[in-house]
């Protein structure tokens, strides 16, 4: 399989050699927004233009297929009717008209791939023949996108956040395999559900295993069951999670936590869909969709070898990358209300909303736990409101900190917050609170330390100490 793997590798890069040659370091100097894809429709190349004007990272997009991650009428066009097309996107970015030229590449008429172009200038030659730009969609704005019901409750104003549920959306629509990927808290569970509902499987079971929650022992009988007297302890024939979910979907939650030896297990489930039972000689087979999640970076660990490769591949068919809340801060304000609503409806609870100054608060602290850490919250500051609007003084120190830092400078700032009846918070509680602070502020380990005149290797065994990092 490596050897195959390789091949596959090598071919790909002489390719992506065949189609960007030498033109990387000119199309990387224009302003202009430059994307190309080669014959098998993945994306080969992508300028620093292109990247600020959608605010991808290149390292994200390359190698993905463009059904999967443009969401471009004009070059998926032109990539499959293999004839250049002029348009506009169906959505604008910063308010700016989007104008996209993409055309087929031929060498000595084998075709090679697409290249598309886009600017937010219209281009001089079409100022007074407008009608030639065909409009490729009749809505203009990003918001108008449809999802239907199920990505409806997700709530999100972002733009980010609609893309990645316009690809999810589609994904529902087909039985390919979807890796849901993003941070802890994010909603990857929730997206998963959502394409599970709006999947024509929906009347069918759905299955959830956390493969980082079950002891590597455990997670082979877990998921393929066994036969009775299998092993010691055994004393009943059980069915797995593969047959549980079978004719339904399997979504299998932090994936990158999977041990290396039930990797390839999967994977051939994947791929031939039959297993056996353990301690079991019969075939059995299975037929489930699967999705997938991880906030882990899976190209790291197949890097480092703790990931298989062809697992890998196996699984990224569609990539879905949910940001994370700090990338998509406008959602803060309606998932704040959205969660009011909810939890008052579950405690009793009347709060009705948060200050200004906790709105800006939240805004600038920058949500490690994501949407998860933002509803926990909410929790429990409804549950020990004293008014009915939640004011800065009550929402925790290592929150409030940043906004009087940000707001009032250091200097302002109060540097002993002692807590409602006087009494003083434990040496410890300073430390992790203003560790936890150094670290918002400044992102890493290095700069922390120095800012607080310690060693990064104290901030790290610290911050691993109290729970602030992994
Ligand atoms: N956009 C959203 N709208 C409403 N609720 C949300 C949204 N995103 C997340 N949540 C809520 O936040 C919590 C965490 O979401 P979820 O469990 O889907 O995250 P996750 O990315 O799967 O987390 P983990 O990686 O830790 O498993 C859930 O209670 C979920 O309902």
């Amino acid at each position: 399989m490596a050897k195959v793997t390789s091949i596959h590798k090598k071919k790909k890069a002489e390719s992506i050699e065949a189609i960007n040659g030498d033109f990387n370091c000119v199309f990387d100097c224009i302003d202009e927004g430059v994307v190309i894809v080669n014959n098998e429709g993945e994306i080969v190349y992508a300028n620093p233009a292109y990247e600020g004007m959608f605010r991808v990272s290149r390292t994200t997009i390359i190698g993905k297929n463009i059904f999967c991650v443009l969401n471009d009428d004009a070059m998926i066009k032109a990539f499959k009717q293999k004839k250049k097309i002029k348009g506009k996107l169906n959505y604008c970015i910063n308010t700016n008209q989007i104008y996209v030229s993409a055309s087929p590449i031929y060498e000595e008429n084998h075709f090679k791939g697409a290249i598309g172009i886009y600017t937010d200038k219209l281009p001089n030659n079409e100022q007074n023949h407008l009608s030639k730009i065909v409009p490729l969609n009749q809505s203009n704005e990003i918001s108008e996108i449809k999802v239907n019901n199920y990505f409806q409750k997700i709530v999100t104003n972002s733009r980010n956040m609609k893309e990645a549920l316009f690809v999810a959306e589609r994904a529902s629509k087909v039985p390919s395999t979807v890796l849901i990927r993003g941070e802890s808290g994010t909603g990857k569970e929730l997206v998963a559900k959502a394409i599970y509902y709006s999947s024509n499987r929906k009347n069918k079971p759905f299955i959830r295993v956390n493969c980082g929650a079950i002891p590597s022992a455990l997670l082979e009988s877990e998921l393929f069951g066994h036969e009775q007297g299998a092993f010691t302890g055994a004393i009943k024939k059980k069915i797995g999670k593969f047959e549980e979910a079978n004719g339904g979907t399997l979504f299998l939650d932090e994936i990158g936590d999977m041990p290396i030896d039930m990797q390839v297990k999967i994977l051939r489930v994947l791929q031939e869909k039959e297993f056996e039972r353990v301690g079991g000689n019969e075939t059995i087979k299975c037929d489930v969709r699967f999705l997938a999640a991880t906030h882990r970076n899976l190209e790291e660990l197949v890097k480092k070898e703790e990931f298989r490769e062809d697992l890998y591949y196996r699984l990224n068919v569609i990539s879905v990358h949910i940001p994370s809340l700090r990338e998509r801060i406008e959602d803060i304000n309606d998932l704040c209300i959205y969660f009011i609503d909810k939890i008052n409806a579950k405690t009793g609870c009347g709060v009705k909303g948060i200050s200004k100054e906790v709105e800006e608060a939240f805004y600038q602290y920058n949500w490690p736990g994501n949407v998860r850490e933002l509803e926990n919250l909410m929790e429990s500051l409804i549950v020990l409101a004293e008014g009915d609007i939640i004011q800065l003084s009550e929402i925790p120190h290592y929150i409030s900190n940043i906004y009087h830092i940000n707001n009032y400078g250091i200097k302002d700032s109060p540097l002993i917050n002692t807590g409602k009846k006087g009494e003083l918070p434990t040496l410890e509680e300073y430390e992790k609170e203003i560790i936890k602070l150094a670290l918002d502020k400044y992102g890493s380990f290095n700069a922390a330390g120095k800012a607080l005149g310690v060693t990064h290797r104290t901030i790290a065994l610290k911050a691993r100490k109290y729970n602030i990092v992994d």
